[in-house]
């Protein structure tokens, strides 16, 4: 059995995942690539606006042929958007639509709304400047120009530039690999009924969401009974698939410690973290793939989770570090020495209240929460007011 800090144990975890910081880009669709990290700059492959056009349903014509007051010219055609323009003829005017092509010669537009008409004829009832209401060609982006630079989660914005560029697919991180391993023959899917001891697999779905939100990718998510073959079996599964395989429950002193049972002669080690919820921890690296074992109890998962495999899911994927903030307590907070708490907390109105208790069975209490309280192991009473370090769940 080891006996680890917080730190020495994100230490281990950290070189047992270094592989994880060189993995390959890969091209993802625009469909695909919401939320996805560019992996290379982009530069634009066309002028955008790709030609001259109208910002305005109105009148193409030329600001010389404007008198001051009212003018009244010949119209001599019109043009919808996605029409080649005719040229333009000074003295004349040519109806055009928002989006259709300047014809060579016009230099402004007069809107709809500044005219009136009769009989053929416009009359415009203001003078207009050379360039007024004309999108010029590569007036928002050149060909060549940075569109979008590498790095970035691409959100629906980054995607319209990709698409407004007639981009159909794009470089991408590849997203690291998860798979997620239950264990416990108490556990049930949700849906069917409960048996007597039994109680539904919340850690399964948990932790395939907390990969899934952190940048992974999660194919395989499996559930095992306290059998050592079954867990082997689905092990084998997970190692063929996985970058990182997470594994949950079957890690503390009881009788049926499947985890322990299957990775110990692997190589596993396994020991108690000096935090609370989460002490019991186990490393093993299976056929060359890293292996993190958390305990049971849902807390516990979901806070191993936090603490040791999001920062570097997250740097895996490309994604930026979730910053910890300081936040003043509502309430007085008591602490037990000797192992680092991880409280649930919720923020309000600039400060931190704690929600739910501290035990680790309490997962409906951890909705409650959007952050932990992060106590260090020295620390046994904070004074209301006092400052402690929140990470964002
Ligand atoms: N004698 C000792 N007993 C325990 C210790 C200890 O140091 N000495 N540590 C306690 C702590 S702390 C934790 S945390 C748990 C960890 O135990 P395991 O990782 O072996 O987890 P299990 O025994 O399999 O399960 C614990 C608890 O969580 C429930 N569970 C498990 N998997 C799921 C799941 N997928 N979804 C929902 N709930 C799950 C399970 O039914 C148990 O109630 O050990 C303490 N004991
Ligand atoms: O440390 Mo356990 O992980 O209290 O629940």
């Amino acid at each position: 059995m080891t006996r680890r800090t917080v730190a020495e144990h994100i230490s281990r975890v950290t070189d047992l995942l270094h592989g994880l910081d060189s993995l390959p880009a890969c091209d993802a669709t625009l469909a695909e690539a919401l939320g996805r990290v560019l992996a290379a700059d982009v530069h634009s492959p066309v002028d955008l606006p790709p030609f001259r056009n109208s910002q305005m349903d109105g009148y193409a014509v030329d600001a010389a042929s404007l008198a001051a007051g009212t003018t009244t010219l010949p119209v001599r055609a019109t043009i919808a958007a996605g029409e080649s323009a005719p040229s333009h003829i000074a003295g004349t005017a040519i109806k055009i639509m928002t989006g259709a092509p300047i014809p060579e010669g016009a230099d402004c537009v007069v809107p709809v709304e500044d005219t009136t008409t009769a009989d053929g004829q416009v009359t415009v009832l203001r003078s207009r400047a050379a360039g007024d209401f004309v999108r010029e060609a590569g007036s928002d982006v050149h060909t060549g120009d940075l569109l979008l630079p590498a790095g970035v989660v691409l959100g629906p914005r980054h995607i319209a530039a990709l698409a407004a560029v007639g981009l159909t697919s794009t470089r991408v991180r590849r997203r690291p690999r998860v798979a997620v391993i239950t264990t416990g023959t108490e556990l049930v899917e949700g849906g069917l009924p409960l048996g007597p001891g039994q109680i539904y697999d919340s850690n399964g779905i948990t932790l395939a969401s907390c990969a899934r939100a952190n940048g992974a990718e999660v194919d395989s998510i499996a559930r095992s009974s306290d059998d050592p073959d079954t867990f082997r079996k689905l092990l084998t599964v997970a190692t063929d698939y996985a970058d990182v395989v997470l594994t949950s429950g079957g890690v503390s002193m009881g009788d049926f410690e499947v985890v322990r049972a299957v990775l110990e002669p692997l190589g596993g080690e396994f020991g108690h973290v000096a935090m609370q919820p989460g002490g019991p921890q186990g490393t093993t690296v299976v056929d060359g793939v890293p292996v993190l074992s958390f305990p049971g109890n849902p807390v516990s998962t979901l806070v191993s989770f936090e603490v040791f495999a999001r920062p570097l899911l997250r740097k895996a994927a490309g994604l930026p570090p979730i910053v910890a903030e300081e936040l003043p307590v509502v309430d007085a907070v008591t602490s037990p020495p000797g192992k680092r708490q991880f409280l649930r907390g919720r923020r309000e109105g600039g400060q931190v209240k704690l929600v739910s208790g501290p035990g680790s069975h309490l997962v409906a209490g951890m909705a409650w929460a959007d952050v932990l309280l992060d106590i260090p192991a020295e620390v046994t009473t904070l004074v209301a007011g006092s400052t402690v370090t929140v990470w964002a769940l």
